[in-house]
């Protein structure tokens, strides 16, 4: 039997989710096939999650001169071996995060006729609700939405969910915290003193964006892909998952996927991290897959230099 064309691309783009739900949807769009050749499984380690560098973040800052030396020197080969770690320990409240995925999840699935408010006027906007990338320049789209949103040195956030307004100031301070302590270790392993590396980047003013990406079930998973390899902007990104896992990083020549320990947090360094040490820490590539079982989201927290 002669196989089925793939549906014709839909004319006007709006959300993966509205695609997603749309009835027999039973491949994707042509224009969604990111891969023709999709990298065969011997491109991709299995699951290495032992190997995969682990932060104890107090640890960073202890009071006991060995313990805190030794952190250091985990931080920097996590940075140098990896340039990806998971924090444990971090001090925000378990609670608190899964609150921050489902409240996020609210917003995703905000009736489709509230969201066209979220989408940009321009690059600028600090709220940007959209599709994929930038889907007015792109012949192949990714399997996913997103909220972005400029959160520090000013605060912006959605005006709907009302529990999005609630709960966002606080994610955001304290995973400005995580990084305040990242950095004074990395400033140390650089040879400098603790506070120098954030006095530097003017860090009080630190850049910070809210990325919230939904990559709902796919019915093609093997050749479509819900963000293409990239590497973050700023120091460090910090990440959160609902537990269905899609993070693949860049290591040793091969795509590593990424199970989140349980209340953990996933950490990538950025471009500003490479160049303020002259290239010691190299920006990770990473990307995300998707799945045909379940419905996909993630928090990630971009954290820069001031924007000055
Ligand atoms: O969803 C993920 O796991 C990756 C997200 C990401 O890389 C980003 O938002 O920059
Ligand atoms: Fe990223």
């Amino acid at each position: 039997m002669a196989a089925t064309a793939p549906p014709s691309p839909p004319s006007n783009i709006t959300s993966v989710k509205k695609l997603s739900e749309s009835p027999n949807l039973n491949s994707i769009p042509s224009n969604y096939a990111y891969y023709t050749n999709y990298p065969t499984e011997t491109n991709i380690a299995s699951n290495s999650d032992d190997s995969i560098p682990t932060i104890d973040l107090p640890l960073l800052t202890s009071d006991n001169p060995d313990q805190r030396s030794k952190a250091i020197q985990d931080l920097d080969k996590a940075c140098q071996d990896w340039g990806f770690f998971m924090v444990v320990n971090h001090g925000i409240p378990e609670t608190l995060m899964k609150a921050m995925l489902e409240v996020t999840n609210e917003f995703f699935n905000l009736a489709e006729e509230e969201k066209p408010e979220f989408q940009p006027k321009n690059v600028v906007d600090p709220i940007r609700y959209g599709t994929s990338f930038n889907t007015e320049k792109e012949k192949i789209f990714c399997w996913r939405d997103f909220l972005k949103v400029f959160v520090h040195p000013q605060f912006h956030c959605p005006n709907k969910p009302d529990s999005l307004r609630e709960l966002l100031p606080e994610y955001c301070e304290r995973t400005r915290d995580v990084v305040r302590k990242l950095v004074k270790g990395i400033s140390e392993s650089l040879g400098l003193e603790e506070s120098e590396m954030g006095e530097a980047l003017d860090l009080g003013s630190t850049l910070q964006i809210f990325i919230a990406n939904l990559y709902p079930r796919c019915p093609n998973p093997d050749v479509a892909l819900g963000m293409p390899p990239h590497s973050d902007h700023g120091l460090f990104t910090l990440l959160i998952e609902n537990g269905v896992g899609g993070l693949q990083i860049q290591h040793k020549g091969r795509w590593v996927n990424v199970n989140a320990l349980p209340n953990s947090i996933l950490v990538n360094t950025g471009d500003h991290l490479e160049i303020f040490s002259n290239g010691k820490y190299k920006s990770i590539m990473h990307r995300a897959v998707v799945n045909n079982k379940k419905t996909r989201i993630s928090i990630a927290m971009a954290n820069g230099p001031s924007p000055d």
